[in-house]
């Protein structure tokens, strides 16, 4: 079953046509996968799921709720949540200070404990954020959107900037959600990465879906290889 689907979504930005009538389902329980090159549209397809900016047409269900496209209220009420590519957190408070305010809002404050020990946040409790080290920047991003008990995460370039045990580690803290039972969307420019993780991936260029299917499938297949994995897509980490 889908717990997320999109039709025929397009949106342009003036003359760029950021998305051009996108449709697909993501099932529910699974790490979907969403890759392309620079300026394919990912992030802006985020921002429409997300409730950040309307779709000029096309709809959106939501686990059978065929309301969409819905305002960011109602997506953070159906349990729809993101990360950004920049970290968003209050970087003048701690990182205790910053989980104390997710707890306030979180339907399940006493899961705020495991997300420290899981995002490995326990040593810099007592430090600024804008004071943390890159890699327990963005974990403790994470460690905010996941408070609120998503049903969908949508993951936009987590692993940017992350390399070896930190990589490893945002990879175990994924697997932990997709055992959770959370339907992630992940968007990366690593794709080593995101194929390792993903149960399905889609493949976007220039605003049209170019390709869905499964992580072997679109390593195989010639559009894909032609438009992005063939050229260096594959071991982009940026
Ligand atoms: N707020 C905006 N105003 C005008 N154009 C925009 C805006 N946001 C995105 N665009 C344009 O829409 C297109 C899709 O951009 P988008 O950021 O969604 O791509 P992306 O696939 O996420 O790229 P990247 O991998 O570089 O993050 C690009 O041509 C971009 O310049």
């Amino acid at each position: 079953m889908s717990i997320l689907e999109l039709h025929n979504i397009s949106l342009r930005f003036g003359g760029v046509v950021a998305l051009d009538d996108v449709s697909l389902n993501v099932p529910a329980g699974m790490t979907f996968g969403l890759i392309g090159p620079n300026g394919a549209g990912k992030t802006t397809l985020v921002n429409v799921i997300s409730g950040l900016i309307p779709p000029n047409s096309g709809s959106m269900v939501f686990d059978g709720r065929k309301d969409g496209p819905w305002p960011i209220a109602t997506s953070v009420g159906y349990g729809i949540v993101r990360t950004f590519q920049q970290t968003r957190a209050f970087l003048g408070l701690t990182v205790r200070e910053n989980l104390r305010i997710a707890a306030a809002v979180s339907p399940q404050p006493e899961m705020i404990g495991d997300l420290v020990d899981a995002c490995g946040l326990a040593e810099v409790m007592d430090r600024t954020a804008s004071e943390l080290p890159y890699a327990a920047l963005r974990h403790l991003g994470i460690a905010l959107a996941l408070a609120l008990r998503p049903r969908l995460l949508l993951l936009d370039e987590p692993a940017v900037g992350l390399s070896g045990d930190e990589l490893e580690r945002l990879g175990h803290l994924i697997r932990r959600w997709m055992d959770a039972g959370i339907t992630i969307l992940l968007i990366e420019h690593n794709v080593r990465f995101l194929m390792d993780l993903s149960d399905r991936v889609a493949v976007l260029d220039r605003g049209r879906l170019l390709f869905e299917g499964t992580p072997e499938e679109c390593q195989s297949n010639p559009d894909v290889i032609n438009t992005y994995l063939g050229r260096g897509g594959s071991d982009v980490e940026h």
